[in-house]
């Protein structure tokens, strides 16, 4: 019998996270740009129902897709590869912002001096989260992380003296900002602050950040995952630059399937 296509095999379905995730704001927006896509569908759930459901496509070598993004303990978990994207539906790569809201750098200098100076990479960013997948509390893994990186820790805090106060933090549910909001909350501690955090989703952690009831966060996924919240609030807040680089967000597959391209799927 004839070889069902990947459609076929996927009931034309991507695999994806969070329906208000930016990840998938990109999808829907891959599923209009790209004609073969027609009729294929992104199903939401969250991201770890997808990692459950792709660690269980892996081990019966079964085909599926997936809205993935590097930093990702799955990289270091399994062998995967992005489709290629000639549209740019996802864009290239991403960078991760800092953003702190009007008035932090002048009430709180040395705590924003911190959290400008911070910046790490995507393997540190990977470590931390592969400790959470394993089950470790974050703020248990965030220190981890700290005491075998003393001399990155170093660079971010060198010449602040200790400070003082509380220092209310945002973030999002996903294993990547859990990592870096902890770490740079324990950092934090070390030198003599308080903090507090609060999860929410990104339309409410941005809006926190403009209205000033979060002091700060360090999960802009920029410049496509969150530049539309980015573009509505960003009179409304301060971005201190980049804390990580060589982001990406895509489609992602096993590498034992035979497609490498978003125009190898067909309708
Ligand atoms: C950490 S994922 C890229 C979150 C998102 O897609 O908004």
């Amino acid at each position: 019998d004839s070889k069902e296509s990947v459609g076929e095999q996927l009931d034309y379905t991507l695999t994806g996270i969070e329906s208000g995730a930016g990840i998938m704001v990109a999808t829907d927006k891959a599923l209009e740009e790209y004609d073969n896509l027609e009729g294929w569908e992104v199903s939401s759930s969250s991201s770890a129902v997808m990692t459950e459901q792709l660690g269980n496509a892996i081990e019966n070598k079964e085909p599926i897709i997936v809205t993935g993004w590097t930093p990702h303990w799955k990289f270091a978990e399994y062998d995967l590869k992005y489709l290629e994207d000639p549209k740019e539906a996802y864009g290239s790569t991403e960078h991760i912002n800092t953003i702190v809201r009007k008035g932090f750098e002048e009430d709180m200098p040395k705590a924003a001096k911190i959290l400008d100076n911070f910046k790490w990479t995507p393997d540190d960013m990977q470590s931390v989260m592969l400790e959470l997948q394993e089950g470790t509390d974050p703020v248990k893994a965030a220190k981890n992380w700290i005491e075998n990186n003393g001399d990155k820790v170093d660079e971010w805090t060198k010449g602040i003296e200790d400070g003082s106060g509380t220092v209310k933090l945002a973030y999002v549910p996903w294993q990547s900002e859990i990592s870096s909001t902890h770490v740079i909350s324990e950092v934090l501690k070390q030198k003599g602050f308080e903090t507090d955090l609060t999860q929410a989703g990104i339309g409410p952690m941005f809006q926190a950040i403009a209205d000033g009831d979060s002091d700060a966060m360090t999960s802009a996924w920029l410049p496509r995952t969150h530049g539309d919240h980015y573009e509505k609030f960003k009179d409304e807040f301060v971005d201190l630059g980049e804390n990580l680089d060589g982001a990406k967000i895509g489609l992602v597959v096993p590498k034992y399937m035979d497609i490498d391209s978003i125009e190898d799927l067909q309708p």
